[in-house]
């Protein structure tokens, strides 16, 4: 995918201040932490498009970004983070849930998992929304550099255990390498159906 424009529109926490629907959409979903703003500085080629931090629950908004002038991206809060106040946790799921639920130009959900931990309550709870609200979801595995080829099989069996999915599900990313960069681009090309619209 060629990026030839990547820009922030806005944040958001309820349907009336989300900006116009313009294009396919794509929403990036998963625990604090887990790497979501990285992923997109990773697919958009922009280091700082989306800040991340060190210290996880920063972004507790939809944050809404316009690439080409043709989709958007938007990079949904994270979950999971103990240290975030109590009215804060609650807000995350209607938060999500209605934007899930309302957003019509909402063509799938790029879903991350830690590598490393076993998907708890949350991520699964999300899972059964993706699949309630029948939203395509890509699965992917993040922070993949973290683990050695040869322990991969392993440290993905209590993930498939537990999310029920089959390992071709997932697709596996690290944004320190760079790994499974294409592969994600690919899956998010075709359920955004800009597939023959974009050259590399
Ligand atoms: N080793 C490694 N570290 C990563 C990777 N992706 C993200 N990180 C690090 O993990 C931390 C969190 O990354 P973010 O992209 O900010 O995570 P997030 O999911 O956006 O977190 P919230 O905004 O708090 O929900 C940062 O210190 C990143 O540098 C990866 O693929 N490999
Ligand atoms: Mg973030």
């Amino acid at each position: 995918m060629h990026i030839r424009s990547a820009e922030f529109i806005q944040s958001a926490t309820r349907p009336g201040n989300y900006p116009p629907e313009q294009g396919p959409e794509i929403a990036f979903a998963g625990r604090s932490n887990v790497g979501k703003s990285s992923l997109i500085n990773n697919l958009v080629g922009r280091r700082k498009l989306v800040r991340t931090s060190r210290t996880p629950g920063r972004t507790q908004l939809l944050n809404f970004f316009r690439i080409n002038d043709q989709f958007c991206m938007v990079d949904l809060p994270g979950y999971g983070f103990a240290k975030v106040p109590p009215e804060v946790k609650k807000a995350w799921g209607p938060m999500v849930h209605t934007y899930l639920a309302q957003r019509a130009s909402l063509r799938g959900v790029v879903w991350l998992l830690d590598c490393r931990r076993v998907p708890n309550d949350e991520d699964l709870q999300l899972l059964d929304w993706l699949e309630e609200l029948q939203i395509p979801t890509i699965p992917v595995i993040t922070k993949i550099d973290k683990v050695k080829r040869s322990q991969r099989l392993k440290q993905l069996k209590p993930i498939l255990a537990t999310t029920g999915l089959p390992a071709d599900a997932f697709s596996s990313f690290s944004a320190l390498s760079g790994e499974g960069r294409e592969d994600v681009w690919e899956r998010i090309v075709e359920a955004l159906g800009l597939d023959g619209e974009v050259g590399e």
